[in-house]
Formats: structure tokens, sequence, C-alpha cells
């Protein structure tokens, strides 16, 4: 989000849609690799990252960790962790042939910070907001700047009021 406005569209995504987005994702993918390894940066990164990597045939999977959100509120990005030293060696030291996989890229923070330590990855996201996309190498569904993807790690089932009470 920028600079902590409130979003004001909702887009929700169920376990199936992610699922078949990421695979969309793979297909994709699988025309750019092959890879040594893939980098999932946690934690959103960690459920596309097992899929694409599955998909791929990719073993080897490494996490940068980055906290940012504090649910919708955008804090001070910390990196807690960088990729390991034998992934590096596989990337040649810059990234090369490595897959950096995020569930989404907003702001594009995240995948700045990311991509300077290791500048030669591919980096792939299921989803891009306008701000980050020009960051990812290759992204599926693009949405609004004032759109909040929901993921389905995120919700829970939950009663929907009708329409005409003013449901959205
Ligand atoms: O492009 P940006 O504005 O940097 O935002 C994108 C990042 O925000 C979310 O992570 P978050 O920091 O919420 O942590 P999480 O993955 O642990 O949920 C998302 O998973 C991306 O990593
Ligand atoms: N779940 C979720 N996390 C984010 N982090 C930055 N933007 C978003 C978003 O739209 N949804
Ligand atoms: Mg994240």
């Amino acid at each position: 989000m920028t600079a902590n406005k409130t979003p004001n569209k909702a887009f929700p995504v169920s376990w199936d849609q992610f699922h078949r987005d990421c695979r969309a994702l793979t297909w994709r993918l699988n025309e750019t690799g092959p890879f040594h390894a893939v980098v999932a940066i946690t934690r959103g990164g960690l459920v596309p990252a097992a899929i694409v990597a599955r998909e791929l045939g990719v073993r080897v999977i490494d996490t940068v960790c980055v906290t940012s959100y504090d649910h919708i509120r955008k804090g001070e990005l910390k990196v807690l962790k960088g990729i390991s030293d034998a992934t590096a060696k596989l990337g040649g030291g810059t990234g090369k042939d490595l897959l950096i996989v995020d569930d989404l890229v907003d702001t594009g923070a995240t995948a700045r910070v990311v991509r300077s330590m290791i500048p030669d990855a591919h980096f792939a996201t299921v989803y891009a907001k306008p701000l980050g996309k020009p960051l990812v190498d290759t992204f599926i569904t693009e949405v609004s700047q004032d759109t909040w993807i929901y993921f389905p790690w995120d919700l829970d089932l939950a009663f929907a009021p009708p329409l005409r009470d003013g449901a959205a």
C-alpha cells in the first residue's frame, strides 16, 4: 500500500484460486528456467514457493526472511535472514539461475531489498500492484494499488450479510 493509505477494495483469494494461479505462474516460469534453487520471501512467499518448486521439480528451497507489514499498516522493513552461503554459491554470488518467489508485490519495497541481495535472480510473484510491477520479472494477476489482497491462510469462513443489508 502507498504510505499507509487504507485500501478501499478487497480481493479475496480462495485456496483453489491460489493453487490455480501458482500453477499458471509455473507455466510461465517453465519457459525461463531451469533454476538451481527457489528462494521464498517469508512468510507469504512460502506457500507459492512450495507449489512452484513442486511443479518445476526444484528440490533446493531457501528463505529470505523480511518483515514490514502489521496487517495493512506498513512499518519499517527489516531483513531477519538472508540467503544461505550454499544457495549464494549455487547462484554464482549474484543469483544467476535462482528463482525468488513471493505472493505479491505492492509498493516494491520488499522486492527492491531482496533484488539488491541477488540482482541476477529471476523474481516471480503471483499478484502485482502497479507500483511494484516494474520490479517483477514474471507475475500472473495485476490488481489496482488501492486493493488489498486477502490470502486464504489469513481468512476464516464467516457469515456474509445479504447484499441488500449493505454487504459489498
Ligand atoms: O511490495 P511491498 O510493499 O514491500 O509489499 C509486499 C510484501 O508485503 C507482504 O509481506 P509482509 O511484509 O506483510 O509479511 P508476510 O509475508 O509475513 O505476511 C507480501 O507478502 C510481500 O512480501
Ligand atoms: N495480504 C496482503 N499483504 C500485503 N502486503 C502488502 N500488500 C498486501 C496485500 O494487498 N495483501
Ligand atoms: Mg511477505
